[in-house]
């Protein structure tokens, strides 16, 4: 009972593009009055989940509620940024009743858990649980395995790197710390793929009492996701790391930037070369917003590994710059001017 009268908080983690975004706007959608604040973090200087989630539209999702922590990784920058903005949360006339933090794709959740034991949190807020949405179709294919083939060329070529791929490293920080985890993306797995990914995941878990939910487009219920009730910040010697010994985490195994556009008559085929950037580049993820000439609506631009989706989300505003922008995320040592000059072909 010691959680009484603590505001609960969710740590949402999980890989680029694995569902983080998705899940959250179905939380949001199926508030019912529950007055939930929400921390985004992401990787790159483009605020597209910030962009998403104010974009919905949804009733009772205030602007306010939403704080957007842009400068560098959530896992970096816990004392400068996170723990102000927490406090300025718990703080306000009328607290919310949880706050959730969806933490960047590529951020480590054990030292932001770890914030929430120092003592000016520990008092007001608990970790309700850290809820890892895994990327199923990512892991069927073999992404976060110790073959990945880019990661395998680079620790050929050089054996002094460390043992684990970063991804791979990234993909265990994330499960291990988890009290809850979605394996999302089941649409895109046959059940005989998903029986397997479930049994992988199942034995890389170190706690056996943490559940395994199979999810399509992230569909939760918020009973189910919030109210978990784990206390996280207690129970940090479970949740083992590769930065347990101090070791510093960076990510310089990661590289984004973003490219600017001029209006994009057919957002077809820039897809088209997208995919084609993906293939050739071998870049993780893009996302962004186009301006369609004509349209009065913003058109959203999502891309993980090669798969694409695009749609207009919600009208371009009166006074707002109408312009195209992509955050293109990849590992270390991405040609970025040669990936500019291929996105903006003719
Ligand atoms: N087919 C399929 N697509 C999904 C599912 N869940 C999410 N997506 C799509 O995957 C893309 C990425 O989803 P997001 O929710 O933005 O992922 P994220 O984890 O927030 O991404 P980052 O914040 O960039 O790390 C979007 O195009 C989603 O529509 C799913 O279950 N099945």
């Amino acid at each position: 009972m010691a959680q009484l009268g603590k505001i609960p908080a969710t740590v949402i983690t999980g890989f680029l593009g694995a569902g983080k975004t998705t899940m959250i706007r179905n939380m949001l959608e199926n508030a019912n009055g529950k007055r939930i604040a929400l921390i985004i973090n992401e990787f790159g200087d483009l605020g597209v989940d910030r962009g998403i989630i104010n974009g919905c539209g949804i009733e009772g999702c205030a602007e306010d509620d939403v704080v957007e922590l842009a400068n560098g990784c959530i896992c970096c920058t816990v004392a400068d940024d996170f723990l102000p903005t927490i406090q300025g949360l718990i703080d306000r006339e009328t607290p919310p009743d949880h706050i959730v933090i969806e933490t960047s794709g590529l951020a480590l959740p054990k030292p932001l858990v770890k914030a929430f034991s120092w003592p000016e949190i520990r008092s007001r807020v608990t970790v309700d649980g850290v809820v890892a949405v895994l990327d199923g179709a990512a892991l069927r294919d073999g992404l976060f395995a110790h073959d990945h083939h880019a990661v395998q060329a680079q620790r050929e070529a050089d054996d002094s790197l460390d043992h684990e791929s970063p991804l791979e490293e990234l993909f265990e920080e994330q499960l291990h710390c988890a009290d809850m985890v979605v394996l999302n993306k089941t649409d895109l797995l046959s059940d005989a793929e998903r029986t397997k990914v479930e049994a992988d995941i199942r034995a890389q878990l170190k706690r056996p009492s943490v559940k395994i939910i199979a999810t399509d487009h992230s569909r939760i219920e918020n009973a189910i996701l919030l109210g978990l009730g784990a206390a996280a910040e207690d129970d940090l010697d479970s949740r083992p790391s590769h930065h347990d010994d101090g070791h510093e985490h960076d990510h310089d195994d990661f590289d984004s930037f973003v490219v600017s556009l001029g209006a994009v008559t057919d957002p077809a085929v820039l897809e088209k070369r997208l995919i084609e950037v993906v293939r050739q580049f071998d870049v993780l993820r893009i996302k962004g917003f186009l301006d369609v000439p004509g349209k009065p609506m913003r058109h959203v631009v999502q891309g993980v590994g090669e798969r694409f989706q695009r749609y207009f989300d919600r009208p371009w505003t009166d006074g707002e710059n109408r312009r195209s922008e992509l955050v293109v995320i990849g590992l270390h040592g991405l040609d970025r001017a040669a990936i500019e000059t291929a996105i903006k072909a003719a």
